[in-house]
């Protein structure tokens, strides 16, 4: 990409971009600008009209789109080529929500036989489940779950559960332990009952230190109240894992596939279990759904039709010539709270890369800060330094009906919800036009670009589409910087430290240190300051 043709025309476009004239204050007034630089597909609605670019600018970058061969390497990626090469693996996420039994390779058809079998297994369960024909050990129906992982283990099931909770009633609520962290296991012992909650393990490799280590709190905390593990323990994990193992039986167990990644699972059976089991199965099915929407789109549309595609390219077009280095992502909805550490996790994870597929170092390292929280708490925390600091592309999301409908008063003549709009409207203006003032203090340079997409509501086919035009927008960019966005090399040095830190820790505990020394006085005197419970 960085040698292309295209690519050096975009370093000039920037420079006409950056006078005066083309300072987003003049370019929206263009009455043609919203329906030039907008793309809609039932249920999404993709507004980068005030994004920092014009028609040459866009041309250019479907260009770049073409000689990169993004869409192609979407089409190869959906198929079952394995486009994941220092792992050896396909990235298979579209077959999970069931489409593309046409684009998958022929010999792949095993695999969709495998995702509908886990999925009817998942039917069957939560249904058992909410029956009351699957019970804990004291025969008591289940009200809670608690889902047991992290990263890319939890990081998507938290976003969707907590986007379809508002105006509906779990059947089984769900709480998540992810965190290590010992008062995340003790705030969640304060919100169920032992008899009648599930623990649902979700690790692929059934390794992960925090999920193991909190698998050995719910173990204990089982035996103390005497239920058993057989009655209480599901597992979602690899086949062949340490997890997958007969001899140590649990209530159910589902398979994460090698040609899922952590981070693009949701729609596997680490959302489809916990996901079926708070609102039933067929609101997860119409969630796979409303991915299936997005994916098809970003298979078939053409270059300057395709909704992830293009915003990929607006990212690139920011990040890597632009030079912003830092993006929001700001949902005008609490329902959407934990999208942004989602997409953080898949974005950073996947394009926070310094090689290309060949490891040839690239240029600059790939990929860019993802941050995020809903509006309007995030104008009352950071917008400060967005609009006067600096600049960094925001991307909103705004919702047509809020889940929840009850208690409709207006303040100020207006509701809630149009309050919430108010507010998002004005935020996309304030940014793109600033203020000139006679006090310095007072005034906003603008141009500062953003992007707006609005989905109609928070039903299970539009955060479907939400989730996956996400997952497609990444790994679009990541086929266009010639990155792998399927590995995560870079989570493993500081794995492999904590080992070593670990095991001094252990044997301390246990009253027979080897002698060995930390391997830094920094080290020393925090593993000294932890053991004292103070700083000396
Ligand atoms: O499912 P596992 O194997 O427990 O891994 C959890 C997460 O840890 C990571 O490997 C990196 O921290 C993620 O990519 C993954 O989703």
């Amino acid at each position: 990409m960085y040698d292309s043709d295209s690519f050096n025309s975009l370093k000039t476009h920037a420079s006409r971009m950056n006078t005066p004239e083309f300072h987003l204050k003049h370019l929206i007034k263009d009455p043609c600008r919203l329906t030039d630089f907008s793309l809609n597909i039932p249920g999404f609605f993709y507004d980068f009209s005030r994004q920092r670019l014009d028609n040459s600018v866009r041309q250019t970058l479907n260009t770049l789109a073409g000689e990169t061969r993004a869409k192609e390497m979407f089409v190869q990626m959906a198929a079952g080529n394995p486009v994941n090469p220092t792992e050896k693996r396909a990235a298979l996420h579209t077959a999970a929500r069931g489409f593309l039994d046409s684009g998958l390779k022929p010999e792949n058809t095993q695999i969709l036989s495998d995702i509908r079998t886990v999925a009817r297994n998942i039917r069957i369960f939560s249904q058992d489940v909410h029956k009351g024909r699957i019970t804990g050990t004291r025969k008591k129906k289940f009200t809670d779950a608690v889902i047991v992982g992290i990263g890319g283990s939890y990081l998507g099931c938290e976003f969707v559960y907590k986007a379809l909770k508002p105006g509906r009633h779990p059947k089984i609520n769900l709480h998540f332990l992810s965190n290590v962290d010992i008062d995340n296991f003790g705030q969640i012992l304060t919100r169920i009952e032992p008899d009648t909650c599930l623990w649902i393990i979700v690790s692929k490799s059934y390794t992960t230190t925090e999920t193991m280590a909190n698998l050995t709190q719910v173990q204990a905390f089982l035996n103390r109240h005497h239920l058993n593990p057989e009655d209480h323990l599901v597992t979602i994990t690899a086949k062949g894992s340490p997890g997958d193992d007969p001899s140590n039986p649990v209530r159910a167990s589902f398979y994460m596939f090698d040609f899922i990644g952590g981070r693009y699972s949701v729609s596997s059976a680490v959302g489809g279990v916990p996901l079926s089991l708070a609102f039933g199965y067929d609101t997860f099915e119409q969630f796979l759904i409303g991915c299936a929407q997005m994916d098809r789109h970003a298979f078939q549309a053409p270059v300057q039709e395709n909704i992830p595609l293009t915003a990929a390219l607006i990212s690139i077009w920011n990040i890597q010539i632009l030079k912003y280095s830092a993006q929001a992502i700001i949902p005008y909805s609490s329902a959407l709270s934990k999208l942004p550490p989602h997409v953080q996790q898949v974005y950073m994870e996947s394009l926070g890369k310094s090689v290309d597929i060949h490891g040839t170092p690239l240029p600059c390292p790939a990929g860019s800060i993802v941050f995020g929280e809903p509006g309007t708490n995030a104008q009352h925390s950071f917008f400060q330094l967005a609009h006067q600091g600096p600049a960094f592309p925001v991307e909103f999301i705004g919702v047509l009906k809020p889940g929840y409908t009850g208690d409709q008063v207006t303040s100020k003549g207006v509701f809630n919800h149009q309050e919430l709009w108010a507010n998002l409207i004005a935020q996309t203006q304030a940014l793109a036009k600033g203020r000139d003032h006679e006090d310095p203090a007072r005034s906003f340079s603008g141009n500062r670009p953003s992007s707006l997409v609005v989905i109609p509501d928070l039903t299970p086919e539009s955060v479907g589409l939400l989730l996956s035009f996400y997952e497609a927008r990444t790994v679009f960019e990541g086929f266009m910087l010639n990155i792998n966005p399927f590995d995560q090399f870079g989570v493993e040095l500081g794995k492999i430290l904590a080992s070593g830190i670990r095991r001094q820790m252990a044997e301390k505990n246990a009253g027979t240190p080897s002698g060995g020394t930390p391997p830094d006085p920094v080290t020393a005197f925090y593993l000294k300051a932890l053991f004292n419970g103070r700083i000396d």
